[in-house]
């Protein structure tokens, strides 16, 4: 291998995390940097500005030319935000690694009210994650959320105009982009739970690519990649045919993963928890697991109501 290509998406966020990448494998392996490319590659997410993603078809679209760039070889490794990635990945790809996990949790980001209980009745919040409108109308009925969408420099000069009162952002993001002083306030784990693999840098491969295994082993994160596996098969499980937004976080330590997901109507309404946990080394089990159990407690029904 003569560089390193690391393939990215163009926006300030994909590329802080390719740079982050790069600079955890100078240091670890003592590489140069003229021992790295990196390929911008412009997707279909990137492209389409002007709906929510999940109308114009959600997941994948920010991972798709991205993926064949991986397939077709022009890049050795791509980096992306865990939770854009689909629980299904092309034939002959896979995650195999990831980067120790920022703060999963949403951050509010306030124009004169400091937290989302501080806002005025009836005041404008913008966010397109369905997540999030679903969490926020089930805290703040009397809001009015509006649709934002674009990158995070976008949403926040959004705010600045005085489109909305307020905005969600993850922290993560915001913290790798040196914005994290723009928060004003986090979101409580329980009542706002994070969309699975939220915070979390991870690095797709060929399989098979053992070069490329090989130095990417040192940089992984293991309790990372457990809790990833355990949000990813809950979403796994409940994702083909759950049409309501999907929150889930994991944490592992010492060997002992606790999870917690949630299904929640888009209105706010109504909403199912699960909790579970168990030994790390069995993640995904207790992922899939969770996801049944949730299915149970919803009802069939909860799954075929909502559009
Ligand atoms: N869908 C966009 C996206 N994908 C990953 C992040 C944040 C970084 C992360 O979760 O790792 C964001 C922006 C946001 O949700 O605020």
């Amino acid at each position: 291998m003569q560089t390193l290509k690391i393939g990215t998406r163009g926006s300030p966020l994909a590329l802080a995390q390719a740079h982050e990448t790069q600079a955890r494998l100078m240091e670890t392996h003592g590489m140069p940097a003229e021992a790295f490319e990196v390929v911008v590659i412009s997707t279909s997410g990137d492209r389409i500005q002007d709906r929510p993603l999940s109308e114009a078809g959600g997941k994948g679209l920010f991972t798709k030319e991205i993926e064949e760039a991986l397939l077709a070889g022009t890049i050795d490794i791509a980096v992306h935000s865990s939770k854009d990635m689909p629980t299904v990945l092309p034939d002959g790809l896979e995650l195999s690694a990831f980067l120790p996990r920022e703060d999963a949790r949403d951050a509010f980001i306030g124009k004169a009210a400091k937290r989302i209980i501080d806002l005025p009745h009836g005041a404008k919040v913008g966010s397109s994650s369905l997540r999030r409108q679903a969490l926020i109308r089930r805290m703040r009925p009397d809001l009015d959320v509006v649709m934002f969408r674009g990158n995070v420099q976008t949403r926040l000069r959004k705010l600045e105009e005085g489109v909305a009162e307020g905005t969600i952002l993850a922290h993560a993001g915001l913290k790798r982009l040196g914005l994290g002083h723009v928060v004003t306030d986090l979101m409580p784990l329980d009542a706002f739970p994070p969309a699975p693999g939220q915070g979390a840098i991870g690095i797709e491969t060929r399989i098979g690519d053992r070069e490329v295994e090989k130095m990417l082993e040192a940089i992984h994160d293991v309790p990372t990649g457990q809790a990833l596996a355990c949000e990813r098969a809950f979403l796994a499980a409940l994702d083909g045919s759950c049409r309501t937004p999907i929150a889930g976080y994991a944490t592992v330590a010492g060997g002992k993963l606790v999870f917690a997901g949630l299904i929640i109507s888009p209105d706010g309404t109504q909403s199912h928890e699960v909790k579970a946990e168990g030994l790390a080394l069995d993640a995904a089990d207790i992922g899939t697991d969770a996801a049944r159990m949730v299915r149970v407690k919803a009802g069939e029904t909860f799954f075929d109501g909502w559009v």
